[in-house]
């Protein structure tokens, strides 16, 4: 009997078997090269930085701000930031009114110190902006004709510069108010919201917004959300669109309650009420020159009150000199000088302090005498030194008597100079607004960054080369276990 033949072929390889290692290699093919293309070749477009001028004007001085964003990003929320500051020498513009020709070249310094921040080929393409406060708006009412010429030099001046002069002028306390409000919340984030913060908010009810307080050399204000009927004092009411969403902001801006308007007002009355030759004054430190200080507290807070006439309101409620006022509602950031004030006080709220803890700070603070104080900070301007005790007790009562804040609400103001890199204050929000990059509707959901686009590829690629061989192994059974042999 022949022995049967053992033959050399192997077994024959099923089609489903062929097509799967046909596209196994293919798929290991195309992600290798999916890979390779997605790190090698799509880098991120070059950074194209674009960048915005904008000038305070402000009754004190005159501040230079340089500001910065991602040309391809302008519309989402967050994106400018502030890259440079710088503090013009000598008074506010509103101080040239005896000496316009020379407003103008007050800012060249400032302007020089944004030639060398902004890239030369970019400076005619960068807007710049003046905007004047509250010690021009009271030039404007005393002499209008020296506020226009200040304007004048101003803008002559700024035409002169390299960069693209977009206006100067004085602006209006509504707009200061707002474009403050608009600043703080658009550096805290608080205009778009995604996920989970909108889900967290919603949940929370709590203000997606926070409030706003400015305190200025000659002028005060305070903005913020507020859901009261919009008749009664329809013109503090101002209605925005802001990213899909609409809101009712209530802002009044304080004309002669900056707080040194508002220590010349004091100033002014007690004067009128000595009838020696100095005035002795609770709000200076004990042996203070020019005038008289008594170090009193109490004494301070009772004679400041006298600025805020709470005798008449014809509305349901006011904060003072009859000027409506709808309850204080949510957050507020308050900057400028509450900022300064209180940070000097250490009565930030990086660690909160109840009311009447700061009310003592104050009272402890005034009570040293002035050669002591001057001692324990000689580093420190003695301008600013000098009017602490007075700004301390001015901010309280503001605060208190004023706007009616109490040991309750006293927690929510965060005092605050800077938000991130931006100082906090109405520039940002003006020039948002006028460079049209706060949009009234959502836009849409940006495209993927760089990195994710990368590491979506990669994870994809992964998932096809793992499935691919999963199926092989599912379908490659050994022959032994096709025939049910073990
Ligand atoms: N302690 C301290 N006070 C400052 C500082 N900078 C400004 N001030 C004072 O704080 C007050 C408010 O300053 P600003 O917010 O710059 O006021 P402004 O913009 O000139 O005035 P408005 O036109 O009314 O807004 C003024 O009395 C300034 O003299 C600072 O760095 N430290
Ligand atoms: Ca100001």
């Amino acid at each position: 009997m022949d022995e049967p033949k053992v033959t050399g072929t192997k077994p024959k390889m099923s089609w489903t078997r062929k097509i799967l290692l046909i596209l196994g290699f293919l798929s290991t093919l195309a992600a290798i090269a999916l890979i390779t293309v997605a790190v090698t070749q799509n880098q991120p477009l070059p950074k194209n930085t674009k960048y915005g001028i904008v000038l305070d004007a402000g009754s004190s001085h005159t501040n230079l701000y340089v500001y910065e964003w991602p040309a391809e990003k302008e519309n989402d929320t967050g994106v400018v930031q502030q890259v440079e500051v710088c503090k013009v020498e000598g008074p506010g513009i509103s101080g040239y009114s005896h000496d316009t020709e020379n407003a103008g070249h007050s800012l060249v310094q400032c302007l020089r110190q944004a030639q060398g921040v902004i890239p030369s080929k970019q400076h005619q393409e960068t807007p710049v902006y003046l905007g004047a406060t509250a010690g021009m708006r009271l030039l404007s009412l005393e002499n209008k004709n020296a506020a226009d010429k200040v304007l004048s030099s101003v803008e002559k001046t700024l035409r002169s510069a390299p960069f693209n002069f977009q206006g100067a002028r004085i602006i209006s306390g509504q707009e200061e108010g707002a474009y403050g409000w608009i600043t703080i919340n658009y550096l805290l984030g608080n205009f778009k919201q995604s996920g989970w913060t909108k889900l967290l908010h919603s949940l929370k009810s709590v203000s997606e917004t926070s409030g706003a307080l400015d305190l200025g050399g000659a002028s005060t204000q305070i903005t913020f959300v507020s859901d009261e009927s919009p008749s009664e004092s329809p013109e503090n009411l101002l209605y925005f669109r802001l990213y899909g969403k609409d809101y009712r902001v209530y802002t009044h801006s304080f004309l002669c309650y900056g707080k040194d308007q508002a220590l010349q007002q004091k100033l002014a009355r007690d004067i009128q009420s000595t009838e020696s030759n100095s005035i002795h004054d609770p709000c200076f430190h004990q042996g203070q020159l020019y005038v008289m200080g008594e170090g009193n507290y109490e004494k301070c807070r009772r004679s400041i009150q006298n600025l805020f006439n709470k005798t008449s309101c014809p509305y349901s409620s006011c904060s003072f000199n009859g000027i409506y006022l709808p309850p204080l509602q949510g957050d507020f950031g308050a900057f400028s000088a509450f900022y300064f004030v209180m940070n000097f006080l250490n009565l930030t709220n990086d660690n909160p302090f109840a009311l009447d803890k700061v009310a003592s700070a104050v009272q402890s603070f005034c009570a040293r005498p002035w050669h002591e104080v001057k001692e324990a900070y000689h580093q420190i301007k003695e301008k600013y030194l000098s009017e602490y005790c007075f700004s301390g007790a001015y901010i309280l009562s503001l605060l208190e008597n004023g706007y009616e804040f109490n040991k309750e609400n006293w927690q929510r103001i965060h005092f605050l100079g800077k938000i991130g890199s931006s100082d906090a204050g109405w520039t940002l929000g003006y020039m948002l607004n006028l460079t049209n990059m706060i949009p009234a509707e959502e836009p849409a959901a940006p495209p993927l960054s760089h990195g994710s686009y990368v590491g979506l590829m990669v994870l994809c690629s992964l998932v096809l080369v793992s499935v691919l061989v999963l199926a092989w192994l599912l379908f490659h059974k050994p022959k032994c276990l096709q025939k049910g042999i073990v």
